[in-house]
């Protein structure tokens, strides 16, 4: 990214995401008015901004878990408008979302299947195709087991989710993402609620997936861990892109300090972005 100028809406030389003129309003408000965006292939990609700045709406609109008003975006070259959250998985990219209560009453392992692309046997009736399915079953079962071994979940496989601890749980939904073979995986929050020694190790699987290939977008409050991971920054202040470059840039970027000075001071007592903001002053 080196040779990347940062400002808003700045053109990347391998986008893997491209999206123009995306605008959501709820009611008079409008949560997410981002004029260009484009996120490069193979980084690690954080998406900042202070409360309320619009980036679980544009996480839900990128993914299809909500709807635009305008514009269009496009994953790996195909346009994504109007596609559901199921659909635009099948074309790679995927994001985690807290799991919930439905999913921690069944165990590990169970996540882990139901995450699994071609969740269709019941429909097939053919013999080929029954043979065929239980070939893509047990392949499910591998990649699974894989999976819970990397993310050292596997002693845990046959336990009920919803006893896991919290950063377990944030684990699994890393886990269960990568069921499906992401190019891009979009993290929302990935460290909230989770213990210092799993944060290591979360880093640690956020940068393998980096090194393997894998782009990933995600969305965090914790300035050490955005500033420290982080090949790429985008700052989003009230829908906007109003900032976006290296760690470096952004930390002297006297825009995105007086982004989140304001909410600071608009939202006194509201916690993370009160907190970023000093992690921002601390850093430089
Ligand atoms: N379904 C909705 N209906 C009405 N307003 C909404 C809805 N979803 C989000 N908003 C509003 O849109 C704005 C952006 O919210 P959003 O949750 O996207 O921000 P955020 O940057 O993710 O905030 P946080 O960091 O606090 O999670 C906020 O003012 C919020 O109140």
């Amino acid at each position: 990214m080196a040779e990347v100028s940062p400002h808003p809406g700045v053109a990347k030389p391998d986008p893997i995401l491209v999206a123009d003129g995306l605008r959501r309003s709820f009611g008079g408000l409008t949560a997410v008015d981002v004029e260009r965006l484009q996120v490069q292939r193979g980084t690690i990609t954080a998406l900042i901004g202070p409360n309320g700045a619009g980036k679980s709406t544009l996480f839900n609109v990128l993914t299809g878990f909500d709807r635009v008003d305008t514009g269009s975006w496009t994953f790996e070259g195909g346009r994504l408008n109007g596609l559901a959250g199921h659909q635009v998985a099948r074309r790679g990219m995927v994001r985690t979302f807290q799991l919930t209560k439905a999913l921690t009453r069944l165990t590990v392992m169970e996540n882990m299947l139901l995450a699994a692309p071609g969740q269709s046997g019941e429909r097939l009736l053919g013999s080929f195709l029954r043979w065929s399915w239980a070939r893509q079953e047990d392949s499910n079962r591998e990649r699974a087991e894989a999976l819970l071994e990397r993310f050292r979940l596997a002693h845990m496989r046959d336990e009920i989710a919803g006893s896991l601890s919290g950063g377990q749980r944030k684990l699994l939904e890393m886990a269960r993402a990568l069921m499906v073979r992401p190019s891009m995986v979009m993290l929302d929050e990935p460290m909230a609620g989770v213990n210092p020694v799993l944060v290591e190790s979360l880093l640690e699987h956020i940068s393998a997936l980096r090194d393997e290939g894998t782009t990933v977008l995600f969305v965090e409050h914790d300035m050490d861990v955005i500033m420290g991971i982080s090949d790429w920054i985008v700052v989003l202040a009230e829908g906007r892109v109003i900032a976006e470059g290296r760690p470096e840039d952004i930390r002297s970027d006297q825009v995105v300090i007086d982004a989140y000075l304001g909410a600071h001071h608009d939202e006194a007592g509201r916690g993370s972005g009160d907190e970023a903001a000093e992690g921002i002053e601390e850093a430089r």
